[in-house]
């Protein structure tokens, strides 16, 4: 299945907060979904979600007007909603049947979600006497329990300890390989990194970066090196490289453990090495620069 979003727009009253939002994902692939806050990404997923209208633009899947009705859908919204006082096992089954599942089948699934994520001890206890992360892991059990083809999921590890966010990371991990078609909104970059092959980031309303993440990575550390030294700090190798090669580099950010260096057109990080070599730095680092997701996300969605 391919699910294509194509030049989304809404405004709210005279305020348009999407202008133009594209983007496709396919099955047993993750697009992960990212934006500063009030960028979009919510109105978006809403709108796939037909809580309310787009005023313009198509959602596809495999090339025709995509028909919520043919599908099943487990979304998981940010803001959580299911029933306090009703016991786990209960609204579970509720929230099945309503998404046209037998009882019987509700039931199988709702345990074995349940205890697929460690919390089969609360299935008859109300929900508000759960703690935050275990109705957050409920709140994922019922979004799962319909055997969804397509998988959203807005923030799903907030208010999980890392021992249940490894639990929800290997679930979502299988869904992806099980084929499913995920969309995943979340700020935790590092999350998005491990599942999502694909981004799309969203900047007031507008995409300003989308495809493979491999790609972007690659593109956006292009031309950029990193380097270090045993015998001088950091500052000290900043102040070297900007008298020393300043005709070949431009020194981009100091992080924890090196500098990132950005060469000059006509030079390559051989021809650095070699101007290098010529001094007396002892090299700890040199190589290429591999930008983290987050590094990607701040220059793009940070100014
Ligand atoms: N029902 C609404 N009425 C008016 N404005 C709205 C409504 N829903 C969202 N907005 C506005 O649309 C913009 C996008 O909001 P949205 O919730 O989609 O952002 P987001 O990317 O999900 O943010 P966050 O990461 O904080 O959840 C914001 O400026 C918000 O104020």
């Amino acid at each position: 299945m391919v699910f294509e979003v194509k030049n989304i727009r809404k405004s709210f009253g005279e305020t348009e907060v999407l202008h133009g939002i594209s983007f496709q994902v396919e099955s047993g692939k993750a697009l992960g979904l990212l934006g500063r806050n009030g960028a979009g990404k919510t109105t978006t997923i809403r709108i796939l979600m037909d809580v309310f209208r787009a005023n313009s633009g198509e959602i596809l899947m495999d090339g025709k007007p995509f028909d919520r009705s043919k599908y099943q859908i487990g979304y998981l919204p940010e803001e959580r909603g299911l029933y306090p006082k009703k016991t786990v096992i209960e609204q579970m089954i509720y929230l099945a049947c309503l998404r046209g599942i037998s009882k019987k089948e509700a039931s199988d699934n709702s345990k074995k979600w349940l205890k697929r994520l460690e919390v089969s001890e609360y299935e008859n206890k109300k929900l508000e006497t759960l703690s935050k992360g275990n109705q957050q892991k409920v709140q994922l059990a019922s979004t799962l329990v319909c055997n969804p083809e397509i998988v959203i999921l807005d923030e799903p590890f907030s208010g999980l300890d890392p021992v249940n966010s490894q639990i929800l990371k290997d679930v979502v991990k299988e869904l992806i390989q099980q084929g499913k078609l995920v969309i995943f909104s979340s700020h935790q970059m590092a999350y998005v990194e491990d599942f999502c092959e694909n981004i799309a980031v969203i900047n007031r309303g507008n995409i300003v970066l989308n495809g493979e993440l491999k790609e972007i990575k690659k593109d956006f550390g292009k031309g950029r090196v990193i380097i270090s030294s045993e015998n001088y700090s950091l500052e000290e190798l900043k102040q070297k490289c900007e008298s020393i090669f300043s005709q070949m580099v431009i020194v981009k950010d100091i992080k924890k453990d090196y500098l990132i260096l950005e060469l000059k057109e006509n030079y390559k990080k051989n021809n650095l090495l070699e101007e290098v070599l010529k001094t007396d730095i002892e090299l700890e680092h040199f190589g290429n620069y591999e930008p983290s997701l987050n590094d990607i996300f701040v220059a793009k969605a940070g100014e």
